[in-house]
């Protein structure tokens, strides 16, 4: 079989470049090359001798167009603009296109709809095999639980993050929501400040901490009158998404065109 040639939007981002570099070690996939902004020094040179790994025939282009005809599967983890952008090539090139950037308005999420009827898209805010097993148990203990219960969902991730609450925050409070048989659009309150007034029964409440290098936590605490519940989940090196992205890239090849989860790739239902 011909290598199966992935490349990297936005390489050179903290999750670009460990991306790239887990490809380019992976036995079964090659390196297509990967993009940059226009003006980058980087553009131009080679991706493989970027990551100090000698040249590995993967040019770094300002054209994504160009990336999408040479790659097999575009793995994206970049800005919300950019991924919608990208998903519209996907489907013209018919390339994977996997997607982890978070943040996306509902107009974005639409484009990526759309492309996925012309092609394949693994779409997940958290790439992890713990998280998407999380989001099953919250799932499963907002059902338990009546709404006495208080649902609170806090995350920390690194002072570079840019939106807030991370999409795993609000994919665990989704969960939650989908337990409790509510939408949580009709139930989330993203952030408190002043004279308040005391808990909405019934609501899901979110806190987003920033600092330092934290590759992400999240906690989702079911809070009753005389007990708590917490589900944690920490990441300790942002290879488990890099790791993840690779293996939805190397899954979504076999399927038909669609959007897929990472629950669909993980086997998890
Ligand atoms: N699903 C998951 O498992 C995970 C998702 N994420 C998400 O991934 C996204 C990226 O995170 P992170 O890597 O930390 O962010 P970074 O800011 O480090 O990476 C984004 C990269 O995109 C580049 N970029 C910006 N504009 C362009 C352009 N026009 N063309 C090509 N590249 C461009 C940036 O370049 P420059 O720096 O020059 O602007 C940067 O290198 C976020 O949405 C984050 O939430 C993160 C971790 C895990
Ligand atoms: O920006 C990050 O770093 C991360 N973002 C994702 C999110 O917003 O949920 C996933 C992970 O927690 C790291």
């Amino acid at each position: 079989m011909t290598s199966y040639r992935i490349g990297v939007a936005g390489c050179r981002g903290r999750m670009g470049r460990m991306i790239a570099q887990a490809v380019a070690e992976h036995p079964e996939v090659a390196l297509a090359g990967g993009t940059e902004q226009a003006g980058s020094e980087a553009v131009g040179a080679d991706l493989g001798e970027l990551l100090g790994m000698g040249r590995l025939n993967a040019p770094i282009t300002d054209d994504p167009p160009t990336l999408f005809a040479n790659a097999d599967a575009v793995i994206d983890f970049t800005l919300p603009e950019l991924t919608a952008r990208h998903a519209g090539l996907a489907a013209q090139a018919e390339t994977v296109l996997v997607i982890g950037t978070t943040g996306l308005d509902a107009e974005q999420q639409a484009a990526i709809e759309r492309a996925a009827r012309h092609t394949r898209i693994v779409q997940a805010p958290n790439m992890s095999l713990g998280v998407n097993l999380l989001l099953d148990l919250v799932k499963q203990v907002a059902q338990a639980l009546d709404p006495a219960f208080d649902i609170e969902i806090t995350e920390m991730h690194h002072r570079h993050k840019k939106d807030a609450p991370s999409g795993t925050a609000l994919a665990l409070g989704r969960a939650a929501a989908a337990g409790r048989g509510v939408d949580l659009d009709d139930v989330a309150d993203r952030g408190r400040d002043g004279l308040t007034g005391p808990r909405r029964e019934g609501d899901i409440g979110f806190a987003a901490l920033r600092g330092g290098e934290v590759a992400g936590e999240h906690t989702v605490c079911f809070a009753g009158a005389n007990e708590r519940i917490e589900l944690t989940h920490k990441a300790d090196s942002r290879g488990i998404f890099a790791q993840g992205a690779i293996t939805a890239a190397q899954w979504a090849r076999r399927q038909d065109p669609g959007l897929y989860a990472m629950k669909d790739v993980l086997g998890l239902g």
